[in-house]
């Protein structure tokens, strides 16, 4: 399943706020190795107390993280136990949760695709694989490098990291759930139960963010508002750049077997130019 990692090998730092049901801290894990010592800098999830019932739930997610690996899947370490904390230790990453750094940051729109294109790869992964994550969404992606647009190129372009699924639909309940809309595909939502094709929609609603600058869809909506939006059949507002507005709503489709496979989706982003105004601008060419 995944490693036992002993209390006492944690050493615990800030508070970096919360996921859902669980509170983050950043730490570091002693690894003892023929008599050295050596801290890794880690992540510390730790499940909130009052959803204790659900650490099955949670020490799912975990196994299902250490089971299989990727280069833009988190590496989850281990999980602790202790008196009644349930707690998932994974890799530190360098700059945290994707919906927070595209409120601060402003990023190219090239800078996005390059998210966007590592996104579908990961699903592909997922999907060679016939593993359903079951919660893609910018707050889940976490950025290991490109968070500095001061640095050198190189160092500027993003690099990735799906984060673990968390608690699953199953032990959340029909209210957390219908938060979840408009990322949970609709299938999810009357069955309850994850399908191969739900990644898809998913990935469309990331899709949005990425491209809206992190802005949260149906922020202003409450629940029952939200549930009208699925009973309407209805569509996010569409993104000015037609060519990927029109991916999203491909993914987005209400019919979950006629949204496109990771192949096509790839090779959708791939056929995309980023419209030159973006070029322009960005050389200076385009007088203000
Ligand atoms: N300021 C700042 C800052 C905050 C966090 C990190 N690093 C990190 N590493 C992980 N493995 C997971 C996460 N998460 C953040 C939200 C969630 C919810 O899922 N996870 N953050 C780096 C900088």
């Amino acid at each position: 399943q995944f490693h036992m990692i002993k209390h006492e090998d944690l050493i615990w730092k800030e508070s970096l706020g919360q996921g859902s049901f669980t509170q983050i801290y950043r730490g570091g894990k002693v690894d003892r190795q023929d008599g050295e010592t050596h801290t890794t800098d880690v992540l510390l999830k730790v499940l909130d107390v009052e959803h204790k019932n659900s650490w099955e739930s949670f020490f799912e997610a975990a196994s299902f993280m250490s089971q299989i690996s990727h280069t833009h899947l988190l590496m989850v370490y281990g999980v602790s136990v202790h008196k009644s904390k349930n707690i998932m230790v994974q890799e530190f990453v360098k700059y945290g949760a994707l919906d927070l750094y595209l409120k601060r940051s402003s990023v190219s729109l090239s800078w996005k695709l390059d998210v966007a294109k590592q996104l579908a790869c990961t699903l592909n992964f997922l999907e060679e694989k016939n593993i359903v994550h079951g919660n893609i969404c910018a707050k889940n992606l976490l950025l290991a490098r490109g968070g500095d647009p001061n640095s050198e190129n190189s160092e500027n372009s993003p690099f990735i990291k799906l984060s673990d699924p968390g608690i699953s639909m199953a032990m959340l309940g029909k209210e957390v759930v219908l938060d979840r809309i408009p990322w949970v595909a609709p299938e999810v939502l009357e069955k309850l139960e994850l399908g191969q094709q739900c990644d898809k929609w998913s990935f469309g609603t990331t899709l949005w963010e990425i491209f809206n600058g992190g802005e949260i869809p149906l922020q202003r909506l409450d629940p029952k508002q939200k549930q009208r939006f699925y009973d309407q059949r209805s569509q996010l507002p569409c993104l000015e750049w037609a060519e990927l507005a029109d991916l999203i709503s491909q993914c987005m489709q209400y019919q979950a077997e006629l949204r496109p496979s990771s192949r096509s989706i790839i090779r959708h982003l791939n056929g995309l130019i980023t419209p030159d105004y973006e070029v322009l601008h960005a050389s200076g060419s385009v007088p203000e």
